[in-house]
């Protein structure tokens, strides 16, 4: 089992309500980048166990709705899904606090070590993130933006898939609207982009879109073409029932 000096507590006994951390308990250190709702930082949780702490920007977020789903993403713990520890919402900003990866995101992972890859280690990176979400599927829940730059490593090698579920929760329409540049129009599947239909299977969908990402050690999909091209494809694909 790994150092248990290093290793935070699953999310028992890490806190007083059991998904409010006692901000007191976390000092911060170096920034390691910033996604859609802010800046997330190295941390360190009782001065010893290394965390991620993502600080929520003012309006980036609908706080009162991921509070109420933090406790159950609490709950969904598995080798292969970024862990939640838990949130700090008595004061604003508010931040969510969840396990460190040590390499950064996967799609970094595959373009830093294009050519040292071999095809047994991109299977296991596919394995990996099939078991996250195999356990995702078995507790009734999806990702919605499954992609190689949502996914995770940490310094053994472990991919992990992180920030599920959380597109619910983003105010900026350009990310959710399906005709906003943010998006991911080549990552879903077509009832995602035509009727907004997410599920299990649309989820399935943007798997293959990251297994293609993975083997081409983190290509743009479709890099030739926009996203609109990408629709009418996949349009086409639908009108001639995929004979060709
Ligand atoms: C709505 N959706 C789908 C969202 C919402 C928010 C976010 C994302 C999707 C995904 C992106 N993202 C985000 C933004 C910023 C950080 C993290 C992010 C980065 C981590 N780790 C690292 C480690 C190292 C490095 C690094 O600097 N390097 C450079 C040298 O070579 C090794 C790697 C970067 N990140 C980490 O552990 N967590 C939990 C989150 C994350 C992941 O969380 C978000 O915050």
């Amino acid at each position: 089992v790994g150092d248990q000096t290093r290793e935070a507590p699953k999310t028992a006994g890490f806190s007083y309500d059991k998904w409010e951390i006692n901000p007191s308990e976390l000092t911060f250190m170096k920034e390691l980048g910033s996604g859609q709702f802010g800046v997330v930082r190295l941390g360190k949780w009782r001065a010893q166990h290394q965390v991620a702490s993502k600080t929520i920007r003012e309006g980036a977020m609908s706080e009162e709705d991921f509070i109420e789903e933090a406790k159950i993403m609490m709950n969904l713990s598995h080798l292969n899904l970024v862990q939640l520890y838990g949130v700090c919402t008595q004061q604003k900003p508010i931040y969510l606090v969840t396990e460190f990866m040590e390499l950064g995101c996967l799609l970094n992972y595959l373009r830093q070590r294009r050519g040292t890859l071999g095809s047994q280690d991109l299977l296991g990176i596919c394995h990996d993130v099939s078991q996250g979400m195999q356990h995702l599927e078995q507790n009734g829940f999806i990702h919605r933006d499954l992609a190689a730059r949502n996914c995770l490593v940490n310094s053994s090698l472990v991919v992990k898939v992180s920030d599920f579920g959380m597109t619910r929760y983003v105010l900026d329409d350009q990310y959710w609207s399906s005709s906003g540049a943010k998006f991911p129009v080549k990552w879903s599947a077509p009832e995602v982009f035509n009727f907004c239909k997410y599920s299990s299977k649309s989820d399935v969908w943007s798997f293959g879109v990251l297994m293609w990402e993975v083997f081409t050690e983190g290509k743009m999909p479709f890099e030739h073409n926009q996203n609109h091209e990408v629709v009418m494809m996949h349009h086409e694909d639908v009108l001639d029932g995929g004979k060709n």
